[in-house]
């Protein structure tokens, strides 16, 4: 298959097993649901901060391609782990392929902010992403001869097998990424949670991992934190713009003024190609001339 964007030759995607979804579970489109979640983190007395989250309701459908924007420290990453079922709600329900989270997270895949990964560890990367197998592996971290082929195959399809023998902290940016994504691959998820991929990485690495996730996207669902607008508006189906409250647009109407409303006046949108011809006085995303292919990142707020 080729890139869309690149013409350039891509890894072929594996078939994924399809879920059966639970049979209780009454819309089969809709593998995740929150309803009216409210969180808050502990102090260290053990009382209650204020709510980082607050009265949160989303669906996540079969084929998403949805995004989490929002501003630093509006609560994405915690969102994250509560869809894995790694934080728990004070009030609301959260339910994945009809089950609390902690009972599928063998089914969710989480590919962590790279920043925030311990690169001080000397396992080399494919000790690493056979660790993505642990959920299937029935002797804990002693893996049989199928979880070395999937950890394996994960490498070829993120582009990142000759990296197999090298330790994470030699690698680039860019390539951790996607070591971190095989890893998240090599179990095999239904459901892909990724915590700003794209970040600090060029932009041609940046539009292979784009292009990678769009092939994913073909067979499972795929929710996204990414603080870089031009990638939200241009390749994702559904945005939800989080700061401590949620709400949940199509991406065709992520314009500049959507976003100034959200972030402050000072973002600039910035589409990467191919999108309105630039300079287009037609064009409603206020989008501005970029050098490179991919276009800039939004400024922080
Ligand atoms: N373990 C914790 N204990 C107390 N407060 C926390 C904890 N983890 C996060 N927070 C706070 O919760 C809020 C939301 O954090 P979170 O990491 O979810 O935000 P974010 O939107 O992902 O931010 P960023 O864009 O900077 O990554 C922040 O104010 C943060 O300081």
């Amino acid at each position: 298959m080729l890139s869309p964007k690149t013409g350039e030759p891509m890894a072929a995607v594996a078939p994924l097993t399809k879920t059966s979804p639970d049979p209780s579970f009454a819309t089969p489109n809709v593998v995740g649901r929150l309803e009216h979640v409210t969180f808050s983190y502990r102090s260290p007395t053990g009382g209650l901060l204020e709510p980082v989250l607050q009265d949160i309701s989303l669906e996540i459908y079969q084929d998403d391609f949805l995004g989490i924007i929002g501003p630093n420290g509006g609560g994405k990453t915690t969102l994250l782990k509560i869809i894995l079922g790694l934080l728990e709600p004070q009030q609301g329900t959260v339910t994945v392929f009809g089950k609390p989270p902690r009972e599928v997270r063998h089914l969710i895949g989480y590919v962590p902010q790279h920043a925030k990964v311990d690169t001080s560890v000397s396992a080399c990367v494919l000790d690493i992403v056979l660790a993505g197998r642990i959920c299937h592996s029935r002797w804990g971290f002693l893996y049989g001869r199928t979880d070395r082929e999937k950890a394996l195959a994960a490498l070829r399809l993120t582009g990142t097998a000759d990296l197999a023998h090298r330790r994470l902290a030699t690698l680039s940016g860019g390539q951790r990424q996607r070591v971190l994504i095989a890893r998240a691959l090599a179990a095999e998820p239904k459901l892909l949670l990724l915590d700003e991929p794209t970040a600090g990485v060029d932009p041609y690495v940046e539009q292979n991992l784009t292009d990678l996730l769009h092939a994913l996207n073909e067979q499972l669902p795929i929710v996204i934190v990414s603080h870089d607008i031009g990638f939200v508006s241009t390749h994702l189906k559904r945005v939800a713009c989080l700061n401590r409250r949620l709400t949940v647009h199509s991406a065709a109407e992520v314009t500049r003024s959507t976003m100034a409303a959200f972030y402050g006046e000072h973002v600039h949108l910035v589409h990467h190609a191919p999108c309105c011809p630039l300079n287009d006085p037609g064009c409603d995303h206020g989008c501005v001339p970029v050098p490179s292919a991919t276009g800039r990142k939004m400024e922080e707020p």
